[in-house]
């Protein structure tokens, strides 16, 4: 559900939000979940006033019945398709990554997670779009970057159309978040990728869960308004970890698990594995699940 904003109606002034954000009221939703008489112990609204925030909000963001025709067409009017310049890769995702959607790939340490990044934002970039790049690992080096380029002859002026923004914690994360969508909002960015290597390094620090889910909550609601609203496709990493079951011998049994645990689980649309040289799509809504492709680091990035 939409975060309360103070564009949202005249009434919803910087004050007004600021105590309503104190209360944890944060969203439309609990906005108008909230008691009138709450809201206006709260906040300085007069009980007319709130009524008319909430009639308001209620239309605006309450759920309109569409035919599947109207659908499609906005569907086919506001996606975009940004081939990832990996040619078996673009063949199993069916001509490239296509805005709206998020994509994760997850694979074991060392599997070759972030070299198949960088090889997204060297070939994204070099269609001249802007590639924006969320380093929460301290992986992504110019140093690195301009060898990858140098490795097939290309110019370094490419790499301004790369942004990055490394960072530390959740909450670091979610404003990076909002405040992307705020520079996409108001034209000051214009983004067709954002890459988020990786996940779990930020959501693993906090042993306290609720928090944790609360946290989790709020990104994944400003990520599918990225995705869907400002029609951003959203490639993500994340860990899969094994471990043997019961005492280590040769002949235990190895169990593997995904990071970011079940909310995440449903999240991506699309989630790809890296194993044994080999891309595999392991779930999706559109493509077919299975298919895989064969992957070779070298200097130049995935090939
Ligand atoms: N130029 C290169 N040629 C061949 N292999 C390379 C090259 N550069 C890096 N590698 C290999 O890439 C792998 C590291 O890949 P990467 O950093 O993408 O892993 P990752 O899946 O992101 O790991 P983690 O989850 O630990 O961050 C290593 O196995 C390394 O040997």
């Amino acid at each position: 559900m939409a975060r309360l904003q103070s564009n949202m109606h005249d009434l919803l002034t910087e004050e007004v939000l600021k105590a309503l954000f104190s209360k944890n009221i944060y969203t439309v939703l609990k906005f108008i979940q909230a008691e009138i008489k709450q809201i206006g112990s709260i906040t300085t609204l007069q009980y007319k006033d709130i009524v008319t925030i909430r009639k308001h909000l209620l239309n605006k963001h309450s759920a309109v019945v569409t035919n599947a025709l109207d659908h499609w067409n906005e569907l086919v009017s506001k996606t975009a398709l940004i081939p990832t310049g990996i040619k078996s890769l673009d063949r199993i995702l069916q001509g490239g990554l296509t805005t709206g959607n998020i994509y994760e790939i997850c694979g074991l340490p060392s599997s070759g997670k972030t070299q198949l990044c960088l090889t997204l934002m060297k070939n994204v970039s070099l269609l001249n779009l802007n590639v924006f790049w969320i380093d929460t690992k301290g992986d992504f080096t110019g140093r690195k970057m301009k060898s990858m380029l140098d490795a097939n002859g290309t110019p370094e002026d490419v790499m301004s159309k790369m942004l990055v923004k490394q960072l530390h914690t959740q909450h670091e994360l979610v404003s990076a978040l909002y405040q992307i969508k705020e520079d996409v909002y108001t034209r000051k960015l214009r983004l067709r990728l954002l890459i988020i290597d990786s996940l779990p390094p930020l959501f693993y620090q906090s042993q306290d869960f609720e928090r944790n889910y609360g946290v989790m909550n709020d990104f994944v609601n400003v990520l599918h308004f990225l995705a869907r609203e400002l029609q951003i496709a959203i490639v993500v990493t994340n860990v899969i970890t094994t471990w043997y079951e019961g005492d280590f011998n040769i002949d235990s049994a190895i169990t593997e698990k995904l990071g970011l645990g079940k909310y995440w689980y449903n999240v991506a649309n699309t989630r790809f594995v890296i194993k044994k040289d080999r891309l595999t799509i392991l779930k999706s809504n559109r493509l077919l699940k299975g298919v895989s492709c064969p992957i070779r680091i070298c200097d130049e990035g995935i090939v």
